[in-house]
């Protein structure tokens, strides 16, 4: 089922309009896209596919939902002006981030659990990201362990984010594993030392880390397998209960992020950042990046939506580190707000999860493909030739619906 990748994979604008272009021509020959190309009827595709506790566990959210929601509505109060007959033919959607040039401003977010989808699960996902050389940031709680996830990945870019654990030792194996592994920077999420309160997984009374399918990482490692009474393979419980027990460092304070420097060369980026004074502590701790984020509205109900959280972080931040942004990114113009409101990328979060369920690598790819043919064209016919040209000339706050 796995592809290789081609060397025409590569996005390189104009771009866009070659895959519209493709799409129209096989319609020619009665060929239509393998996926759907709006993302609700995506996610309705997926969702015919997929467990009904995998599904509600991926399209749901904190409480009653209205973060999640929010999310979506807040990029509904921006609109794009677009400028007319500037020269448009060469384009550009390349980033510089930490050292890396990407094709576009996009990454993918970290999604755990992923068997719950597909049974490829992170390896589906790195070798679609890998073929166009889009990052993908691996979750702690991954299906695969994050060497299995590498070597599926060659030589694309990775990111590793961590779920930082009570034990110490245990964390720094991880992060050293991530390292030797090639992994180019750790994401700390902060957002997620408990799990919210999410009324679909608990009516089902549903956590798949309780079934060891997010558990890879911790199985795996030296550290964390020692002081077991009995091996995983022998009986599963101890080391579930001892996951259980260390999942969330909630002792974990700031000063504590020096801890990382002392056991990684790699740069380090906070994720789950929201208020304006967080972002400048992020910056004194002398952290690489931080991205603004409310976890898809999956942990505090109520809280403010993502977009709305990103132009007070981008001014507190002033420029002196990047700030990425995820949560609710669904659609082209999605990117060309979050950038023109000062993000250097974003991350993608559920819709490539849709495309897993639907497709596997294929169906990560395609949503991937379509989204960067989507960027490449709102951008284009909104006047700008390159994504960091784009500032907060391009909106205007629309009226509140
Ligand atoms: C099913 C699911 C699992 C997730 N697992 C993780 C995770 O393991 N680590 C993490 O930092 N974020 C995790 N997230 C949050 C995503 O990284 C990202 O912040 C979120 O999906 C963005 O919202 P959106 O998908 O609505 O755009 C998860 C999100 C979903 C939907
Ligand atoms: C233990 C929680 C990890 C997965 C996660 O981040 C999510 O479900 O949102």
């Amino acid at each position: 089922m796995s592809e290789t990748p081609h060397e025409g994979d590569h996005v390189s604008p104009p771009y866009g309009s070659e895959r519209q272009f493709q799409i129209y021509m096989a319609g020619l020959q009665g060929q239509l896209p393998a996926l759907p190309l709006d993302v609700q009827e995506l996610e309705r595709r997926a969702k015919e596919r997929l467990s009904p506790e995998a599904y509600d566990y991926v399209a749901g959210g904190a409480g009653a939902e209205d973060t999640m929601q929010a999310n979506l509505a807040a990029f509904q109060r921006w609109s794009i002006v677009p400028r007319m007959l500037g020269n448009i033919a060469q384009r550009d959607l390349s980033v510089e981030l930490l050292g890396l040039r990407l094709p576009a401003p996009l990454l993918l977010a970290p999604i755990g659990v992923q068997s719950i989808i597909h049974p490829e699960a992170e390896l589906a996902v790195a070798r679609a990201a890998a073929s166009l050389g889009i990052p993908f940031i691996l979750s702690t709680v991954s299906s695969y362990t994050l060497e299995e996830v590498a070597r599926a990945a060659g030589g694309g870019p990775r990111w590793f984010q961590l779920y930082w654990p009570a034990d110490a030792e245990f964390c720094a194996s991880l992060v050293q594993r991530a390292e030797r592994a090639g992994y180019g920077a750790i994401v700390v999420t902060l957002d997620t030392r408990l799990i919210g309160w999410r009324p679909r997984d608990l009516q089902r009374a549903y956590l798949p880390f309780l079934q060891a399918q997010g558990l890879a990482n911790y199985l795996s490692d030296p550290v964390f397998r020692r002081d077991l009474p009995q091996t995983p393979e022998e009986n599963p419980f101890p080391a579930i209960q001892k996951y259980v027990s260390s999942f969330g460092h909630l002792t974990l304070q700031w000063e504590d992020l020096a801890f990382l420097r002392q056991h990684t060369q790699l740069p380090v980026l906070l994720k789950g950042i929201l208020h304006p004074d967080d972002a400048r502590r992020a910056v004194e701790c002398g952290v690489d990046g931080v991205i603004v984020s409310n976890h898809g509205g999956r942990q505090v109900a109520g809280a403010i939506a993502a977009l709305e959280a990103l132009p007070g972080v981008v001014e507190a931040v002033a420029g002196r580190i990047p700030v990425l942004f995820d949560s609710g990114i669904r659609q082209g113009a999605d990117i060309v707000k979050a950038v023109a409101l000062g993000a250097r990328a974003v991350l993608l979060g559920r819709p490539y999860i849709w495309g897993l369920a639907v497709g596997g690598e294929a169906g990560v790819r395609e949503v991937l493909q379509n989204m960067l043919a989507d960027l490449d064209l709102t951008l284009a016919l909104s006047g700008f030739v390159s994504v960091s040209s784009l500032d907060r000339s391009a909106l205007v706050k629309a009226e509140r619906a």
